[in-house]
């Protein structure tokens, strides 16, 4: 699976006709960050932001980040133009937006390989769609370029005719569909964004609700929302703390011949230490990040 292991915490939109932004991200403590052609960049601008997104990308500078470009929808006026400008520049993903069936990802695995794209380049889908969310499952079979679902929380609410709230009720079904597919098939998922940007403690609420539902991070629109996202998908220090005790529980258990142990009065299996040895090594790349 192309780049599943990667840190994902904080993953940064900006538009590809915003040159001050591309040259910035350059300096930002996010995970990743996606150069956006699609809804972003207006059709006039469409152009001018590929050219200057392919000039990013050749210039580099971009470090441990990973760097996604979102095209436009290949059936559409431009997303071809787009899929070719990048062959030779070595993005880390490219990210089909509006993905609504295995076949889309099959095309562009296909497109891909007969420009010569790094084998190494994965594809991310965004899942935006009613029938995006029912075909997940298919979607994320579709290919093994397939690395990353993200959410698209703007459409989707347009297309459900749903009023957004802060508990995002009307989203559960629609996450709980895509997280199933994309942990049946070993992808990294991420959250949708937040747009209101003067809402400090709603986005940190949102980030916490994306912990708890199991998303690998959040996808974000404003550089001041890296902190915080980096801060609430890293691992407690009480939840390393905690996982490391049950390691130790659970050699010691092994060392005696069990097949299960205790801890502070609470059995443990070898899939609770599954989980604990996924926290670690989460804890452990993000102190190697520094
Ligand atoms: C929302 C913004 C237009 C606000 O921009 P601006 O008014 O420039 O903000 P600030 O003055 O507060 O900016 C401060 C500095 O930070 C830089 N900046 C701002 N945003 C970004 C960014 N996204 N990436 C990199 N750098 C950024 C500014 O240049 C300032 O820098 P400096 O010159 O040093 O002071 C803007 O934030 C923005 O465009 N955000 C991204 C919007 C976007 O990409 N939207 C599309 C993706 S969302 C989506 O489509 C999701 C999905 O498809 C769905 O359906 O849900
Ligand atoms: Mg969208």
């Amino acid at each position: 699976m192309p780049g599943s292991s990667r840190l994902r915490r904080s993953v940064l939109y900006m538009p590809g006709a915003n040159s001050r932004a591309l040259e910035k991200a350059r300096t930002l403590p996010c995970d990743g960050v996606i150069l956006d052609l699609e809804d972003a960049v207006a059709p006039d601008a469409k152009a001018k932001a590929r050219q200057q997104i392919a000039e990013a990308l050749t210039a580099g500078g971009y470090g441990t980040r990973e760097v996604i470009v979102r095209i436009n929808s290949l059936d559409g006026p431009w997303g071809r133009e787009d899929l070719a400008a990048f062959a030779s520049c070595r993005p880390d993903a490219i990210l089909l937006p509006k993905v609504e069936s295995p076949q889309q990802l099959c095309d562009l695995d296909e497109a891909m390989k007969k420009l010569g794209y790094d084998p190494e380049t994965a594809i991310w889908a965004m899942m935006e769609t009613p029938r995006g969310i029912l075909a997940a499952d298919k979607i994320a079979a579709g290919t093994d370029r397939l690395a990353c679902f993200v959410m698209g929380t703007n459409d989707l609410a347009k297309d459900l005719h749903l009023t957004p709230t802060p508990a995002r009720e009307g989203f559960a079904t629609s996450f709980g569909l895509a997280l199933l597919a994309a942990r049946a098939f070993g992808l990294a998922i991420l959250d949708g964004v937040y747009g209101d940007l003067q809402n400090t403690e709603g986005f940190e609420q949102e980030c916490r609700q994306g912990v708890m539902l199991g998303f690998d991070g959040k996808t974000l629109v404003h550089p001041k929302q890296i902190g915080p996202a980096n801060d609430l998908f890293r691992p407690s220090a009480d939840a390393i703390a905690h996982a490391t005790r049950m390691v130790t529980a659970w050699k010691d258990a092994e060392a005696q011949g069990k097949g299960v142990a205790t801890l502070d009065g609470k059995m443990i299996e070898h899939l609770h230490i599954q989980d604990a040895q996924r926290l670690l090594a989460l804890d452990h790349a993000i102190k190697e990040r520094g």
